[in-house]
């Protein structure tokens, strides 16, 4: 394996390879602030308890709201680009599960440069739960997946995961705040190694090694 050890590179613009990409800044304030209000509605219908009049009034203004924003619908595969602080490019879809901005059942996770890899901080609420007070192994999965992944983009290498691989140390809670961190480790040919990690209070709750295959550039 080699280390990678060359300089960051600047992530390939998908509008070359055809796709539609959309500037984080023409993404409208009033879109995110619904995007946010829907995830607190979608945490407040998995815990309410609330009586069937209040249920049935909730249900009939969802289905309004609803209907008034289904007439225009936006291409699946829409990709946003962000600019980073040190000026270069990051794109992602729209609406990733997992860091998507306008995905209101995305967390979101928002990962930045640090070190030699990606970090971010992340609450993750009731919805996101499997055991009791705990978060759901599938989505700490997820979590690490966009980590990783995001690490090799970051590093100039995007491509998809071809495996991965988790190992979960410790309980991950709910509704604490959680370190994520990840980092290129190697590359050969195509292929990128990855690994990073969850935390809680400085402890390890999951940790996630990672192969990504590159795209393949040569068309
Ligand atoms: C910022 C955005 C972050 C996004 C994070 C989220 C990432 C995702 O969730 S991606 C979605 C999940 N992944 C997928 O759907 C991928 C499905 N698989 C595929 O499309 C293909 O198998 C793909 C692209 C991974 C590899 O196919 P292909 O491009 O034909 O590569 P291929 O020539 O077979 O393999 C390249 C190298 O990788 C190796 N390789 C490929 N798959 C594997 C594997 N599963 N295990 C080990 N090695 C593998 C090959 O042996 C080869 O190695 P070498 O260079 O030594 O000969």
């Amino acid at each position: 394996m080699t280390v990678h050890d060359q300089p960051v590179a600047e992530t390939p613009d998908p509008r070359e390879f055809g796709l539609s990409v959309l500037p984080e800044h023409e993404i409208p304030s009033e879109l995110t602030a619904l995007v946010a209000d829907v995830r607190a509605l979608v945490d407040a219908v998995a815990h309410t308890e609330a009586g069937p009049e209040d249920l049935a009034e909730a249900r009939a203004s969802v289905a309004a709201a609803t209907e008034r924003i289904s007439g225009t619908r936006r291409e699946t595969g829409a990709l946003m680009e962000q600019t980073r602080p040190d000026g270069t490019a990051e794109y992602g879809t729209l609406t990733n599960v997992v860091s998507g901005v306008t995905n209101p059942a995305s967390p979101p996770l928002q990962l930045e440069r640090s070190g030699d890899g990606l970090r971010a901080e992340i609450t993750l609420n009731g919805v996101y739960q499997g055991p009791p007070g705990l978060v759901h192994g599938g989505w700490i999965a997820a979590i690490l997946d966009q980590a990783l992944g995001g690490a090799a983009s970051a590093a100039g290498m995007p491509g998809m995961t071809a495996n991965l691989d988790v190992n979960y140390r410790s309980p991950t809670p709910l509704h604490a705040p959680l370190e994520v961190t990840a980092r290129v480790t190697g590359t050969e040919r195509r292929k990128v190694f990855v690994s990073g990690e969850v935390r809680h209070n400085g402890t390890v709750t999951a940790e996630g090694t990672a192969l990504m295959v590159r795209f393949d550039a040569s068309g």
